[in-house]
């Protein structure tokens, strides 16, 4: 099968979910915001509510791949283990007695244990329990419940660690420290795993090696014809777009991307934490965002980028203008102030388009939904008083691989 993402809003065909696991267990009051959570989950229930956002994809036509059982398979791979080993437990990371120890554990594990242990983590108890242990600085100086592998619980957001846009992918290399080895896991994924080896799909960045040019999944929204959408915001760097701006028009098929000038902070920590496509020309938009600087670049003559910067006000002129239409439909959700910033914190503007016009969103955003739903979307509200602790919605909690292309 091919995969291909030109638009946000295509009939899904294919799409990368992660159903939480035992890595949310590892969150704490304590160690919650460094990991990048605003409240622990109740795990059960979010796998439950995930349950619920995975049957509504598949009963809407979507297949539905699983992370962990993707990485699962990679790992079977013997390259893209030692691939995976030699990153995550090296002298460096675990100083190399403790790193001697944990592999030969690695090593041992059926592949669905190793792929669920790469994803939770593990203590120092647990590796005991299963090892004799070694002479071990790192070891000896922690205490039982201590992590030596820390646990990766935003692998729930799959959309910000890999997208596709139009033909190729990029693999991400991630602004926050909690999140930057989830790429090692995609960057084996698509380079090993059978259903990708071997497609000659384009990497519009190959994960870690883009180190500080930061580019998080969550900015880009490919908004169809040959144009992106990205945000310069907390996640991703003015740096990050231009070195993807040049891949992308080196492979000829993307003729424009929009940057838009974020502010800085976790509330709008994305792109799409403030606005996502509904439909053909359509936009959902945070209440409060306002209209935000935009920057137009364009492959420019002997591979160089041509650059123009756009006023505050121009910004949905020049969206509307690279998908070559008149206007855009901007839906804002009319409310007060108080009101719509505490559904932008629910990711009330965080929608994932499965079709032109059908949307999922978390049920909680009463308002946006019937707001929505009056303007003719349909709209299938997905159970979120979990998943959403970990501030992201179902555009965050999805990879899109493969998506019908939309009628003129
Ligand atoms: N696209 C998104 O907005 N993703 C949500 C990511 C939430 C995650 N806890 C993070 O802070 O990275």
């Amino acid at each position: 099968m091919g995969f291909s993402v030109d638009s946000e809003i295509g009939k899904l065909k294919q799409v990368i979910i992660h159903r939480p696991g035992k890595e949310m267990l590892r969150l704490t009051p304590q160690n919650k915001d460094h990991l990048l959570f605003d409240d622990i989950l109740w795990l059960e229930k979010a796998q439950e509510e995930h349950d619920r956002f995975a049957q509504i994809l598949r009963d809407r036509g979507a297949e539905v791949l699983y992370l962990q059982e993707l990485l699962a398979q990679t790992l079977q791979v013997a390259e893209a283990k030692s691939y995976i080993l030699d990153y995550v437990f090296n002298e460096n990371t675990c100083g190399p007695r403790a790193a001697q120890t944990v592999r030969a554990l690695a090593e041992s594990l059926p592949e669905p244990e190793l792929a669920e242990l790469l994803i939770a983590g593990i203590t120092k108890a647990e590796l005991l329990e299963r090892t004799t242990g070694a002479d071990s600085l790192v070891l000896s100086t922690m205490e039982d419940d201590d992590l030596l592998l820390t646990p990766l619980p935003n692998h729930l957001f799959t959309r910000d660690t890999s997208c596709w846009i139009y033909g190729g992918v990029s693999i991400n290399s991630m602004m926050m420290e909690a999140r930057q080895r989830e790429t090692i896991h995609y960057e084996a994924i698509y380079r090993w795993h059978p259903l990708f080896a071997g497609s000659d799909v384009p990497l519009w960045s190959e994960g870690l090696a883009a180190g500080p040019a930061t580019v998080e999944g969550g900015d880009v929204q490919i908004i169809g014809n040959g144009a992106v959408l990205v945000g310069v915001s907390e996640r991703t760097t003015a740096q990050g777009i231009e070195r993807l701006a040049s891949r992308l028009f080196k492979g000829g098929q993307v003729s424009q991307i929009i940057a838009v000038e974020m502010s800085k902070n976790r509330a709008q920590m994305h792109l799409d934490t403030v606005m996502t496509m509904v439909d053909k020309g359509t936009f959902t938009v945070y209440g409060d965002l306002g209209t935000l600087p935009t920057l137009t670049l364009r492959p420019g003559d002997a591979e160089g980028i041509e650059i123009t910067r756009n006023a505050p006000e121009e910004m949905y002129s020049v969206i509307a203008k690279a998908l070559g239409i008149d206007k855009l439909r901007v839906l804002v959700t009319p409310q007060d102030s108080r009101a719509a910033a505490r559904e932008q914190w629910n990711d009330g503007s965080n929608t994932l388009a499965i079709a032109p016009g059908v949307i999922l969103t978390y049920d909680r955003n009463v308002n946006t939904n019937q707001f929505l739903t009056d303007h003719g979307i349909e709209v299938l509200a997905v159970p979120g008083a979990e998943l959403g602790r970990g501030r992201g919605g179902p555009h965050c909690m999805s990879c899109p691989t493969l998506r019908e292309p939309v009628d003129a």
